[in-house]
Protein backbone atom coordinates (compact mmCIF):
# COMPACT_ATOMS: atom_id res chain seq x y z
CA UNK A 1 0.00 0.00 0.00
CA UNK A 2 1.30 3.50 0.11
CA UNK A 3 2.48 5.30 2.38
CA UNK A 4 0.23 8.34 1.79
CA UNK A 5 -3.49 8.41 3.37
CA UNK A 6 -5.83 7.46 0.61
CA UNK A 7 -7.30 11.00 0.83
CA UNK A 8 -3.77 12.64 0.46
CA UNK A 9 -3.17 10.72 -2.59
CA UNK A 10 -4.59 12.86 -5.00
CA UNK A 11 -4.11 16.00 -3.20
CA UNK A 12 -5.55 19.33 -5.51
CA UNK A 13 -6.85 16.93 -8.25
CA UNK A 14 -9.70 18.50 -10.03
CA UNK A 15 -13.01 15.98 -8.91
CA UNK A 16 -14.54 14.13 -11.61
CA UNK A 17 -13.56 10.97 -13.32
CA UNK A 18 -10.02 11.10 -14.35
CA UNK A 19 -9.09 10.96 -17.83
CA UNK A 20 -6.40 7.97 -16.51
CA UNK A 21 -6.31 6.21 -13.42
CA UNK A 22 -3.87 4.01 -11.63
CA UNK A 23 -5.05 2.49 -8.85
CA UNK A 24 -2.52 0.57 -6.51
CA UNK A 25 -0.26 -1.09 -9.10
CA UNK A 26 1.98 -3.56 -8.12
CA UNK A 27 4.32 -4.31 -11.52
CA UNK A 28 8.00 -5.20 -12.12
CA UNK A 29 10.47 -6.97 -14.66
CA UNK A 30 11.79 -10.38 -12.84
CA UNK A 31 9.41 -13.06 -11.19
CA UNK A 32 8.80 -12.21 -7.83
CA UNK A 33 10.29 -8.80 -7.94
CA UNK A 34 7.49 -5.64 -7.63
CA UNK A 35 9.07 -2.47 -8.49
CA UNK A 36 5.93 -0.74 -8.46
CA UNK A 37 4.35 -1.80 -5.02
CA UNK A 38 1.46 0.11 -4.50
CA UNK A 39 1.47 3.24 -6.97
CA UNK A 40 -1.66 5.39 -7.72
CA UNK A 41 -1.56 8.16 -9.70
CA UNK A 42 -4.60 9.75 -11.50
CA UNK A 43 -4.59 12.67 -14.46
CA UNK A 44 -7.46 14.81 -14.85
CA UNK A 45 -8.01 16.48 -18.20
CA UNK A 46 -5.87 19.07 -19.45
CA UNK A 47 -3.50 18.06 -16.77
CA UNK A 48 0.27 18.41 -16.56
CA UNK A 49 1.45 15.87 -13.76
CA UNK A 50 4.98 15.25 -12.80
CA UNK A 51 6.22 12.18 -11.52
CA UNK A 52 9.77 12.50 -9.08
CA UNK A 53 11.37 10.61 -6.44
CA UNK A 54 15.68 9.19 -6.32
CA UNK A 55 16.91 7.43 -8.82
CA UNK A 56 15.65 4.00 -9.08
CA UNK A 57 12.08 5.23 -7.15
CA UNK A 58 10.38 3.35 -10.22
CA UNK A 59 9.56 6.47 -12.14
CA UNK A 60 9.89 5.17 -15.60
CA UNK A 61 8.68 2.00 -14.57
CA UNK A 62 5.49 3.27 -13.62
CA UNK A 63 5.45 5.25 -16.82
CA UNK A 64 6.11 1.83 -18.65
CA UNK A 65 2.93 0.02 -16.74
CA UNK A 66 0.96 2.62 -18.16
CA UNK A 67 2.08 1.95 -21.73
CA UNK A 68 1.46 -1.51 -21.48
CA UNK A 69 5.41 -2.24 -21.55
CA UNK A 70 6.01 -3.82 -17.86
CA UNK A 71 3.13 -6.40 -17.44
CA UNK A 72 1.15 -5.21 -13.80
CA UNK A 73 0.57 -8.01 -11.77
CA UNK A 74 -1.86 -5.94 -9.25
CA UNK A 75 -4.50 -2.83 -9.23
CA UNK A 76 -5.90 -1.33 -11.94
CA UNK A 77 -5.79 0.70 -14.84
CA UNK A 78 -8.71 3.08 -16.30
CA UNK A 79 -8.83 5.02 -19.43
CA UNK A 80 -11.74 7.77 -19.16
CA UNK A 81 -13.48 4.65 -16.52
CA UNK A 82 -12.66 1.91 -19.62
CA UNK A 83 -9.99 -0.66 -18.04
CA UNK A 84 -6.86 -0.64 -19.93
CA UNK A 85 -4.62 -2.90 -17.45
CA UNK A 86 -2.49 -4.53 -18.85
CA UNK A 87 -3.41 -3.45 -22.81
CA UNK A 88 -0.73 -3.63 -25.34
CA UNK A 89 0.85 -0.34 -26.60
CA UNK A 90 -0.22 -0.58 -30.22
CA UNK A 91 -4.10 -0.64 -28.75
CA UNK A 92 -3.40 2.05 -26.12
CA UNK A 93 -2.13 4.73 -28.85
CA UNK A 94 -5.38 3.59 -31.02
CA UNK A 95 -7.20 4.33 -27.68
CA UNK A 96 -5.57 8.28 -27.53
CA UNK A 97 -2.01 7.51 -25.23
CA UNK A 98 1.47 8.37 -26.57
CA UNK A 99 5.09 7.77 -25.11
CA UNK A 100 7.76 8.94 -25.74
CA UNK A 101 10.82 7.18 -24.29
CA UNK A 102 13.84 8.71 -23.10
CA UNK A 103 16.66 7.33 -25.09
CA UNK A 104 16.54 5.20 -28.30
CA UNK A 105 13.76 7.43 -29.30
CA UNK A 106 13.69 7.90 -33.05
CA UNK A 107 14.44 5.70 -35.85
CA UNK A 108 18.05 7.35 -36.73
CA UNK A 109 18.04 6.08 -40.48
CA UNK A 110 14.80 7.36 -41.37
CA UNK A 111 14.52 10.96 -42.13
CA UNK A 112 12.27 13.50 -39.66
CA UNK A 113 9.50 13.38 -41.84
CA UNK A 114 9.19 9.08 -41.95
CA UNK A 115 9.69 9.22 -38.52
CA UNK A 116 6.56 11.17 -37.98
CA UNK A 117 4.61 8.76 -40.49
CA UNK A 118 5.78 5.83 -38.10
CA UNK A 119 3.84 7.76 -35.32
CA UNK A 120 0.66 6.72 -37.81
CA UNK A 121 1.47 4.03 -39.22
CA UNK A 122 -1.40 2.32 -37.89
CA UNK A 123 -4.05 5.25 -39.52
CA UNK A 124 -1.74 6.00 -42.55
CA UNK A 125 -4.08 8.55 -43.75
CA UNK A 126 -3.74 10.89 -40.71
CA UNK A 127 -0.11 11.66 -41.82
CA UNK A 128 -1.19 13.96 -44.58
CA UNK A 129 -4.16 15.38 -42.15
CA UNK A 130 -1.72 16.31 -38.88
CA UNK A 131 2.29 16.79 -40.39
CA UNK A 132 1.44 20.81 -40.67
CA UNK A 133 0.02 20.46 -37.06
CA UNK A 134 3.22 19.06 -35.59
CA UNK A 135 5.81 21.00 -37.83
CA UNK A 136 3.91 24.28 -36.60
CA UNK A 137 4.86 22.78 -33.27
CA UNK A 138 8.59 22.48 -34.01
CA UNK A 139 9.24 24.52 -36.84
CA UNK A 140 13.13 23.32 -36.45
CA UNK A 141 12.09 20.21 -37.55
CA UNK A 142 10.15 21.71 -40.65
CA UNK A 143 12.85 23.09 -42.16
CA UNK A 144 14.74 19.42 -42.27
CA UNK A 145 12.03 17.49 -42.61
CA UNK A 146 14.42 15.04 -45.30
CA UNK A 147 17.13 15.14 -42.62
CA UNK A 148 17.92 11.50 -41.11
CA UNK A 149 17.56 11.56 -37.63
CA UNK A 150 20.48 10.26 -36.84
CA UNK A 151 22.13 13.38 -37.70
CA UNK A 152 20.33 15.04 -35.17
CA UNK A 153 21.18 16.53 -31.79
CA UNK A 154 19.66 15.24 -28.28
CA UNK A 155 17.28 17.85 -28.17
CA UNK A 156 16.04 18.05 -31.99
CA UNK A 157 16.16 13.71 -31.55
CA UNK A 158 13.66 14.52 -28.45
CA UNK A 159 11.69 17.01 -30.74
CA UNK A 160 11.15 14.37 -33.27
CA UNK A 161 9.86 11.51 -30.90
CA UNK A 162 7.24 13.86 -29.43
CA UNK A 163 6.12 15.19 -32.93
CA UNK A 164 5.64 11.32 -33.35
CA UNK A 165 3.75 10.96 -30.48
CA UNK A 166 1.42 14.39 -31.20
CA UNK A 167 0.86 12.74 -34.90
CA UNK A 168 -1.22 10.23 -33.66
CA UNK A 169 -3.23 13.29 -32.01
CA UNK A 170 -2.86 11.58 -27.85
CA UNK A 171 -5.22 13.20 -25.68
CA UNK A 172 -2.49 11.62 -23.09
CA UNK A 173 0.60 12.15 -23.61
CA UNK A 174 3.82 10.31 -21.55
CA UNK A 175 7.07 11.63 -21.19
CA UNK A 176 9.77 9.42 -20.13
CA UNK A 177 12.32 12.67 -19.01
CA UNK A 178 12.51 14.46 -21.73
CA UNK A 179 14.98 16.74 -20.26
CA UNK A 180 17.55 13.74 -19.87
CA UNK A 181 21.41 14.42 -21.08
CA UNK A 182 20.75 18.01 -22.34
CA UNK A 183 22.16 21.39 -21.38
CA UNK A 184 20.89 23.50 -18.75
CA UNK A 185 19.28 25.77 -21.52
CA UNK A 186 18.21 23.01 -23.93
CA UNK A 187 16.81 21.08 -20.52
CA UNK A 188 14.87 24.80 -20.01
CA UNK A 189 13.34 24.39 -23.63
CA UNK A 190 12.31 20.91 -23.17
CA UNK A 191 10.38 21.83 -20.41
CA UNK A 192 9.10 24.66 -22.15
CA UNK A 193 7.99 22.85 -24.92
CA UNK A 194 6.24 20.10 -22.46
CA UNK A 195 4.25 23.09 -21.27
CA UNK A 196 3.40 24.12 -24.73
CA UNK A 197 2.05 20.76 -25.84
CA UNK A 198 -0.04 20.58 -22.52
CA UNK A 199 -1.74 24.45 -22.98
CA UNK A 200 -2.45 22.94 -26.40
CA UNK A 201 -4.85 20.59 -24.83
CA UNK A 202 -2.75 17.53 -24.42
CA UNK A 203 -3.07 15.86 -21.34
CA UNK A 204 0.99 15.24 -19.81
CA UNK A 205 2.60 12.85 -16.96
CA UNK A 206 6.05 13.68 -17.42
CA UNK A 207 8.91 11.76 -15.61
CA UNK A 208 11.60 14.14 -14.43
CA UNK A 209 14.95 13.97 -12.73
CA UNK A 210 14.97 17.14 -12.51
CA UNK A 211 12.55 17.98 -9.69
CA UNK A 212 12.76 21.48 -9.43
CA UNK A 213 11.63 22.15 -13.00
CA UNK A 214 9.42 19.40 -12.93
CA UNK A 215 7.11 20.97 -10.10
CA UNK A 216 7.53 24.22 -11.71
CA UNK A 217 5.85 23.26 -15.12
CA UNK A 218 3.44 20.45 -13.37
CA UNK A 219 -0.49 21.17 -11.88
CA UNK A 220 0.54 18.22 -9.77
CA UNK A 221 3.31 16.04 -8.66
CA UNK A 222 3.89 12.16 -7.51
CA UNK A 223 7.02 11.79 -5.25
CA UNK A 224 7.33 8.23 -5.31
CA UNK A 225 10.16 6.48 -3.37
CA UNK A 226 10.82 2.70 -3.46
CA UNK A 227 7.64 2.05 -5.73
CA UNK A 228 5.02 3.83 -3.46
CA UNK A 229 3.22 7.03 -3.21
CA UNK A 230 5.48 9.42 -1.05
CA UNK A 231 4.16 12.62 -1.39
CA UNK A 232 1.45 14.48 -3.81
CA UNK A 233 0.51 17.65 -3.98
CA UNK A 234 0.60 20.88 -6.50
CA UNK A 235 4.06 20.97 -7.84
CA UNK A 236 4.33 24.74 -6.39
CA UNK A 237 3.20 23.45 -2.59
CA UNK A 238 5.66 20.45 -2.78
CA UNK A 239 8.51 22.45 -4.42
CA UNK A 240 8.17 24.32 -0.45
CA UNK A 241 7.29 21.43 1.22
CA UNK A 242 10.29 20.98 4.15
CA UNK A 243 10.00 16.81 4.03
CA UNK A 244 9.80 17.14 0.17
CA UNK A 245 12.93 19.48 0.56
CA UNK A 246 14.95 17.88 3.17
CA UNK A 247 14.53 14.24 1.31
CA UNK A 248 14.26 15.19 -2.44
CA UNK A 249 14.80 18.58 -3.73
CA UNK A 250 17.82 19.45 -1.31
CA UNK A 251 20.14 16.85 -2.54
CA UNK A 252 19.20 17.33 -6.41
CA UNK A 253 20.43 20.64 -6.48
CA UNK A 254 24.18 21.61 -6.12
CA UNK A 255 23.43 25.16 -6.10
CA UNK A 256 20.27 25.85 -4.59
CA UNK A 257 20.72 30.04 -5.49
CA UNK A 258 22.06 29.48 -8.85
CA UNK A 259 19.09 26.79 -9.52
CA UNK A 260 16.28 29.31 -8.00
CA UNK A 261 17.72 32.14 -10.23
CA UNK A 262 17.39 30.26 -13.56
CA UNK A 263 14.12 29.30 -12.32
CA UNK A 264 12.81 32.52 -12.16
CA UNK A 265 13.86 32.48 -15.94
CA UNK A 266 11.91 29.23 -16.90
CA UNK A 267 8.64 30.25 -14.66
CA UNK A 268 9.27 34.07 -16.54
CA UNK A 269 9.62 32.32 -20.14
CA UNK A 270 6.84 30.12 -19.25
CA UNK A 271 4.58 33.21 -18.62
CA UNK A 272 6.16 35.63 -21.36
CA UNK A 273 5.32 32.56 -23.67
CA UNK A 274 1.41 32.43 -22.43
CA UNK A 275 1.01 35.89 -22.81
CA UNK A 276 2.46 35.76 -26.44
CA UNK A 277 5.65 38.45 -25.83
CA UNK A 278 9.26 36.81 -25.38
CA UNK A 279 11.21 35.17 -22.45
CA UNK A 280 14.50 35.87 -21.44
CA UNK A 281 14.76 31.88 -22.73
CA UNK A 282 14.30 32.98 -26.24
CA UNK A 283 17.64 35.65 -25.89
CA UNK A 284 19.34 32.63 -24.51
CA UNK A 285 17.79 30.03 -27.99
CA UNK A 286 19.39 32.48 -29.77
CA UNK A 287 22.44 32.52 -28.54
CA UNK A 288 22.98 28.78 -28.23
CA UNK A 289 21.35 28.48 -31.64
CA UNK A 290 24.28 30.61 -33.15
CA UNK A 291 26.79 28.36 -31.29
CA UNK A 292 28.21 25.67 -33.59
CA UNK A 293 28.04 23.38 -30.30
CA UNK A 294 26.96 20.19 -31.00
CA UNK A 295 24.19 19.72 -28.29
CA UNK A 296 24.49 16.52 -26.31
CA UNK A 297 23.08 13.06 -26.42
CA UNK A 298 23.59 10.58 -29.24
CA UNK A 299 21.28 7.14 -28.99
CA UNK A 300 25.07 5.13 -28.97
CA UNK A 301 25.82 6.91 -26.03
CA UNK A 302 23.28 6.65 -23.51
CA UNK A 303 23.82 8.55 -20.58
CA UNK A 304 21.91 6.20 -18.46
CA UNK A 305 22.50 2.83 -20.70
CA UNK A 306 20.29 0.77 -18.29
CA UNK A 307 17.06 3.03 -19.44
CA UNK A 308 18.34 1.76 -22.71
CA UNK A 309 16.97 -1.84 -22.18
CA UNK A 310 13.34 -1.37 -22.50
CA UNK A 311 10.53 -3.51 -21.85
CA UNK A 312 9.42 -6.06 -18.93
CA UNK A 313 7.71 -9.53 -18.59
CA UNK A 314 7.48 -11.59 -21.85
CA UNK A 315 3.84 -12.75 -19.80
CA UNK A 316 0.76 -13.15 -21.90
CA UNK A 317 -0.91 -9.70 -22.70
CA UNK A 318 -4.70 -8.87 -23.96
CA UNK A 319 -5.39 -8.79 -27.35
CA UNK A 320 -7.30 -6.62 -29.11
N1 LIG B 1 14.40 -3.71 -17.92
C1 LIG B 1 14.64 -3.91 -16.59
N2 LIG B 1 14.87 -5.15 -16.12
C2 LIG B 1 15.07 -5.36 -14.79
N3 LIG B 1 15.08 -4.39 -13.86
C3 LIG B 1 14.86 -3.13 -14.27
C4 LIG B 1 14.63 -2.82 -15.66
N4 LIG B 1 14.44 -1.49 -15.77
C5 LIG B 1 14.55 -0.97 -14.53
N5 LIG B 1 14.81 -1.96 -13.64
C6 LIG B 1 14.99 -1.79 -12.18
O1 LIG B 1 13.82 -1.19 -11.64
C7 LIG B 1 14.16 -0.28 -10.62
C8 LIG B 1 13.48 1.04 -10.87
O2 LIG B 1 13.99 1.57 -12.08
P1 LIG B 1 13.33 2.82 -12.78
O3 LIG B 1 14.10 3.07 -14.03
O4 LIG B 1 11.87 2.65 -12.88
O5 LIG B 1 13.63 3.94 -11.70
P2 LIG B 1 13.60 5.52 -11.85
O6 LIG B 1 12.91 6.04 -10.65
O7 LIG B 1 13.03 5.89 -13.18
O8 LIG B 1 15.15 5.82 -11.75
P3 LIG B 1 16.04 6.97 -12.42
O9 LIG B 1 15.64 8.25 -11.78
O10 LIG B 1 17.42 6.57 -12.01
O11 LIG B 1 15.80 6.95 -13.88
C9 LIG B 1 15.68 -0.20 -10.58
O12 LIG B 1 16.14 -0.99 -9.51
C10 LIG B 1 16.09 -0.79 -11.90
O13 LIG B 1 17.33 -1.45 -11.80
Amino acid sequence: MSTETAQDLHRGAPSGTPLLHADDLYAGYLPGINILQGCSLVLHPGELVGIIGPNGAGKSTLLKALFGLVNIREGSLTLKGEDITNKRADVLVRKGVGFVPQTNNVFPSLTIEENLQMGVFQTPKQFAKRVDAVFDMFPELGKRRRQRAGALSGGERQMVAMGRALMAEPSVLLLDEPSAGLSPVRQDEAFLRTRRINKAGVSVVIVEQNARRCLQICDRAYVLDQGRNAYSGPGRELMNDPKVIELYLGTLAADVEAEEAQATEVVGAVEAEETGTLGDLDAQRAVVDSSDEPVIIDDADPIEPEHAVDGGETQPRDKE
